[in-house]
């Protein structure tokens, strides 16, 4: 039974495709609930509460996947999930609506001091004069990056009559075009902006963007909004700038420290707040909560994930068609892992054959992953395979050839340590199976599978028989046996399966075997 921990609060409903899941126990407690068995969890559900750190990962050895019910990562150390194998999830685009209309909510509200008015009166005043607004109508919204969210409140925007002016190096001309916005660079969006709204994921690169140099870029009277995260708007910047009046109000639904206490924005009429409201629509947590949960459930039923952050993206009709393949990359990488002991400095793969209209990459990181399988304490997948090689030392090349040695498709992978190198080749037939074709310069053909042992001998009368005889005297039954040598009475291969492992008394007296080079065990 996999354990999944939710530990924010997350739409009961949304939850359903993990609440029916047979083979999932779902716990709906905090992290730092002392009942929560935290090296037991296999999967971890969170909104922007939870601070995933990599301490937190630390005492979580059994965690697979963590999914996010929304947009922003900046909670969850990616780097540290991703050194783990630790797959992260998140539900892009299902509070990008709700978010976009707070925002819009919040710059009304502001242009028109509707939350200050509405205190003045069930304060029981009446003071129509304080509370002249300013119309959206013909003003300049600058938008600082223009993804799901600020493309949907350009559109909002455009329709209430306001000029788009948009700052975003990863937005193309195209885009810009097409969303019907200005595009140019920040400085130009800081001078000739009435309002500035901030929609960047926090970075190390957007932290601070808004800052007092920028912030003295901008006209007298701007307006400032932050309903993306706390700390693209340096908060004591902008305290100082609605202070001395050059910033004409500001609304802040996110902040540096969540809650944030005590507030040096709080004590300016012309600040607004709300706590970190933008996705909070009936809408918004319904659809992230149900992206999450599928995504959970899909990842546990072996299936492919569609948003992760540190995987890339496969369609159900790639992954059918990607998972033999990917299964036999694995099977390979494993192989050459049991059979060259020795540590390794370079790996490298060749593709051929129909395989090559596949993600090839993919298949790399499975071949590294079963390469470190039973190699390292850490549970190397297609998340952290590239990264586990280059912490080792180990160059990985990938390369496509036109030679499929006869086959429709093969992969052929060497490993090279100082002064030895060995190759495993596998091949997928349709409505057969994989097949290992090549073993170490013989070539050989078995069924990748299961307790097997792999013997290098010379190729005399007899070798055969007394292995055959001595596993026979043991009771032991061998279930499938390939041979395999380059010339006659030179040096041979012999790959054989069996219902259960060979124990270590049983290899020793295989290993003493006259003519037996080497015996190594390969499980599968
Ligand atoms: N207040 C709330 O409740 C919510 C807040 N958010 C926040 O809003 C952020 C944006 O969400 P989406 O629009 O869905 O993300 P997105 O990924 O679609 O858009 C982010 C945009 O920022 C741009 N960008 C990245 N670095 C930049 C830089 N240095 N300067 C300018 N632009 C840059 C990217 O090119 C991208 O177009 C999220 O990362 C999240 O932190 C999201 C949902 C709800
Ligand atoms: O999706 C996001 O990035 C959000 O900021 C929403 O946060 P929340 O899930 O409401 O804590």
């Amino acid at each position: 039974m996999f354990q999944i921990l939710v530990a924010d609060a997350i739409n009961e409903e949304g939850l359903s495709p993990l609440l029916d899941f047979n083979e999932g126990t779902l716990i709906q407690k905090k992290i730092n609930d002392p009942e929560v068995e935290l090296e037991k969890i296999d999967a971890l559900l969170v909104r922007s509460a939870t601070t995933v750190t990599e301490d937190l990962l630390e005492k979580m050895p059994q965690l697979k996947i963590i999914a996010r019910a929304g947009v922003g990562v900046d909670n969850i150390d990616v780097n540290a999930a991703t050194k783990r194998g630790i797959i992260v999830v998140n539900a892009p685009d299902g509070n990008t609506i709700s978010t976009a209309e707070h925002t819009f909510a919040m710059m009304a509200s502001l242009m028109r001091n509707i939350p200050q008015a509405h205190q003045s009166v069930k304060n029981l005043e009446w003071k129509r004069n304080a509370f002249i607004g300013t119309e959206l109508y013909g003003k300049t919204l600058g938008i600082v990056g223009m993804g799901r969210i600020g493309s949907e409140l350009a559109k909002r925007a455009k329709v209430f009559g306001m000029n788009v002016k948009v700052y975003d190096p990863f937005l193309t001309k195209e885009r810009a075009l097409k969303l019907g916005v200005s595009h140019g660079s920040l400085e130009e969006v800081l001078a000739e902006a009435d309002i500035i709204t901030v929609h960047t994921p926090l970075t190390p690169e957007t932290k601070g963007l808004i800052n007092e140099e920028t912030l003295s870029q901008t006209k007298k009277g701007v307006y400032f909004l932050n309903c993306a995260r706390g700390g693209i708007i340096d908060e004591l910047a902008l305290a100082k700038f609605v202070g001395n009046g050059h910033v004409a109000g500001a609304a802040i639904d996110v902040f540096e420290v969540e809650p944030p206490g005590e507030h040096p924005l709080f004590k300016y009429d012309n600040v607004i707040v709300t706590p970190h409201l933008g996705a909070s629509t009936k809408e918004a947590q319904l659809n992230v909560a149900t992206q999450v949960a599928k995504e959970v459930r899909m990842y546990f039923e072996g299936k492919p994930v569609q948003n992760s952050i540190n995987l890339p993206a496969m369609s159900k009709d790639i992954f059918e068609k990607i998972k033999p393949f990917h299964q036999l990359s694995k099977q390979i990488g494993s192989i050459l892992s049991q059979c060259m002991k020795q540590g390794v400095n370079e790996i490298s793969i060749t593709y051929s054959g129909t395989v090559t209209d596949l993600e090839t990459s993919y298949l790399t990181k499975a071949v590294l992953s079963g390469f470190f399988k039973n190699r390292i304490d850490v549970n190397v997948n297609e998340v952290n395979a590239l990264l586990a090689a280059k912490e080792r030392g180990i160059t990985v090349g990938e390369k496509i050839s036109t030679n499929t040695f006869g086959y429709a498709n093969s992969i052929t992978v060497t490993a090279k340590a100082e002064n030895h190198q060995f190759t495993v080749r596998g091949t997928f037939i349709d409505h057969y199976g994989p097949r290992i074709v090549y073993l170490n310069d013989f070539v050989i053909d078995f069924l990748p599978e299961g307790n097997m042992v792999y013997i290098q001998h010379m190729d005399r009368p007899g070798v055969v028989g007394r292995v055959g005889k001595i596993l026979g005297d043991q009771e032991v039954n061998i279930a499938t046996m390939q041979v395999g040598r380059k010339q006659a009475g030179g040096e041979a291969i012999m790959v054989l399966s069996f219902d259960k492992p060979l124990d270590d008394k049983q290899m020793a007296t295989l290993a003493a075997l006259e003519d037996i080079v080497s015996i190594n065990r390969i499980n599968l």
